[in-house]
């Protein structure tokens, strides 16, 4: 049963630091939904995206799957033959639950891409060639001074064809227009039914443990790994989704 996120609803003493732990996880789909504006397209649309690069016979990754709502529209939408999918996230508990609704969405779908969820630390973790990588809204939640060896690796093992789609909260080095979005994205979560002590006590929860980046520094970093090409493709308010070309 999918419950409502109420985990910042009282105050707190002291609010500990945000972690994927089995409380989020229970809420986790709620929470998203509530706190990332337009979540529900860019999952969809990157099911979309990754199946016009997807190979034949190769393996595609979701990193940071979480309880696997991309790795679903990707076994949705991905029909190229004898292709893989690679569900991998740090959080034993989203792994556990991810693993549950996959199972499900078996029991429902014929025919759907085959898929693993495995527990791992994309920092640490060995690589397979992919034609397909996604991160979404995973890369933020990796310390900045380890982002450009997660996506070098990344782009190493990259088919010439393939793509990685990264989407990630933004800052802006604009004062005017981080107010605006920043201000906006309250309003986004008041609109969804968050009170000012939740916001409050969830962007304490999340500011060591969430570092975010401007546009800019994503195409400068993801060129330096040796990416061609860095292309926006959705933003909603401060969040957006990017394609990335090896
Ligand atoms: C905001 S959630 C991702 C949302 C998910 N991709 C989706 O679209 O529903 C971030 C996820 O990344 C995972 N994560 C964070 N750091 C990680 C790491 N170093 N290795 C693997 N997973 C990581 C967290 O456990 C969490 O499930
Ligand atoms: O920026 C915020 O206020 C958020 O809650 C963002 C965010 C995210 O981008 O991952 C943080 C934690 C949860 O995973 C859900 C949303």
């Amino acid at each position: 049963m999918k419950e409502s996120d109420n985990i910042f609803a009282k105050p707190l003493e002291k609010v500990p630091d945000f972690v994927f732990n089995e409380d989020v996880v229970n809420v986790f789909p709620d929470m998203i939904k509530r706190s990332v504006p337009g979540y529900p397209t860019i999952v969809e649309n990157i099911g979309v995206i990754a199946a016009q690069y997807a190979q034949p016979n190769s393996l595609v990754y979701d990193l940071g799957c979480s309880l696997g709502a991309v790795t679903q529209a990707l076994r949705r939408h991905i029909k190229q033959p004898n292709c893989q999918i690679l569900a991998v996230d740090n959080s034993a508990p989203m792994v556990k639950r991810c693993q549950e609704y996959l199972t499900a969405q078996d029991a429902m779908y014929q025919e759907l891409t085959p898929t693993q969820v495995v527990e791992a630390d994309i920092i640490t973790m060995p690589w397979q060639r992919a034609s397909v990588v996604t991160m979404n809204f995973t890369l933020q939640f990796i310390s900045p001074e380890q982002r450009l060896a997660v996506l070098t690796a990344i782009h190493q093992h990259l088919d010439p064809q393939g793509v990685l789609l990264l989407s990630e909260k933004l800052r802006f080095d604009d004062e005017k227009e981080q107010q605006t979005l920043n201000e906006l994205h309250l309003a986004f979560k008041r609109a969804n039914g968050y009170s000012e002590l939740e916001i409050a006590q969830k962007r304490t929860a999340i500011e060591n443990v969430m570092k975010i980046d401007t546009f800019a520094i994503h195409q400068e970093r993801l060129l330096k790994a040796g990416f061609s090409k860095v292309t926006l493709w959705f933003q909603c308010l401060n969040f957006a989704s990017m394609i990335a070309l090896p």
